[in-house]
């Protein structure tokens, strides 16, 4: 008896977004399993955080379809809220709430848009924080916490409503190199957890350390998609040979 294929936890179709006249996602196709993480790598401008807030629902598209499982959370009758609370989303810049402490930053989505008691959310919270390493920091403002722990608990906060997927947008970048080793770890930690990621960076040494597919995404098309070792050892394709020879000879 064969195997049957589940079903995968994201699946993009024929995504086409432009803003105005420009297409800046050009007939995007990728699909993610279960436990997969999946990297998008690619110069500034060629699409990665449009196509991460595309499947948030952040932005529109123009053509194609985007399925959350078996949902196509396209379709114009679906709730885009219903549908946000299925993924969590972090970016560059952590957007905690500066006015809540930490332990309230983390349990707010479970208290307002799941309704979950206070109780209950902050027993859930509070095991988040000690699983970051930042349970001691639960009652501090967020402007006490460094740049690297504010975004460890951005990461918590996302993981709070137990979404089906993580979208982590360039979330080192904003970063200190001192400060990147500790998200990047938790990062790490999440994949052993098998939770199902899809995250662009900049930094190709974490795409190589946590991937389990690289994406190269050039001009809005896909160029490239494949292990680790094949994109960063031996891509099949010249435009992501020539992107990552730049990448090592920034000022060549
Ligand atoms: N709201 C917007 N209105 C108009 N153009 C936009 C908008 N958002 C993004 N763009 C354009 O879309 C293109 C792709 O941008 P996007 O932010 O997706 O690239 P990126 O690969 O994530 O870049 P970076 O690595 O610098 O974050 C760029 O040309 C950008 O200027």
């Amino acid at each position: 008896m064969s195997a049957e294929r589940a079903t995968p936890v994201l699946r993009v179709e024929g995504v086409v977004k432009r803003f105005g006249e420009h297409p800046v996602l050009r007939g995007i196709d990728l699909e993610v399993e279960a436990h997969e993480v999946v990297v998008l790598i690619g110069a500034s401008g060629s699409g990665k955080s449009t196509l991460l807030k595309t499947i948030n629902l952040l932005e529109q598209i123009d053509d194609g379809r985007i399925f959350l499982g078996d949902e196509d959370i396209t379709d114009p009758r679906v709730n885009a809220d219903r549908v946000r609370a299925r993924i969590g989303v972090v970016f560059q810049h952590y957007n905690l709430f500066p006015h809540m402490n930490v332990l309230d930053n983390v349990t707010l989505a479970a208290r307002q848009v799941f309704g979950i008691p206070r109780p209950e959310a902050e027993r859930v919270g509070l095991g988040l924080l000690e699983r970051i390493g930042l349970v001691e920091k639960a009652k501090e403002f967020p402007d006490r916490l460094s740049g690297g722990q504010q975004q460890r608990v951005a990461i918590a906060r996302a993981l709070a409503t137990d979404p089906e997927l993580l979208l982590l947008d360039e979330i080192t970048s904003a970063l200190d190199p001192q400060l990147v080793g500790e998200v990047l770890d938790l990062v790490r930690e999440l994949k052993a957890g098998g939770s199902t990621i899809v995250m662009a960076t900049h930094e190709m040494s974490f795409a190589r350390r946590v991937a389990d597919r690289v994406v190269y995404l050039k001009d809005g098309r896909i160029i490239e998609s494949g292990p680790p070792e094949q994109i960063f050892e031996s891509p099949q394709r010249e435009e992501t040979r020539e992107f990552l020879a730049r990448l090592r000879e920034p000022f060549a």
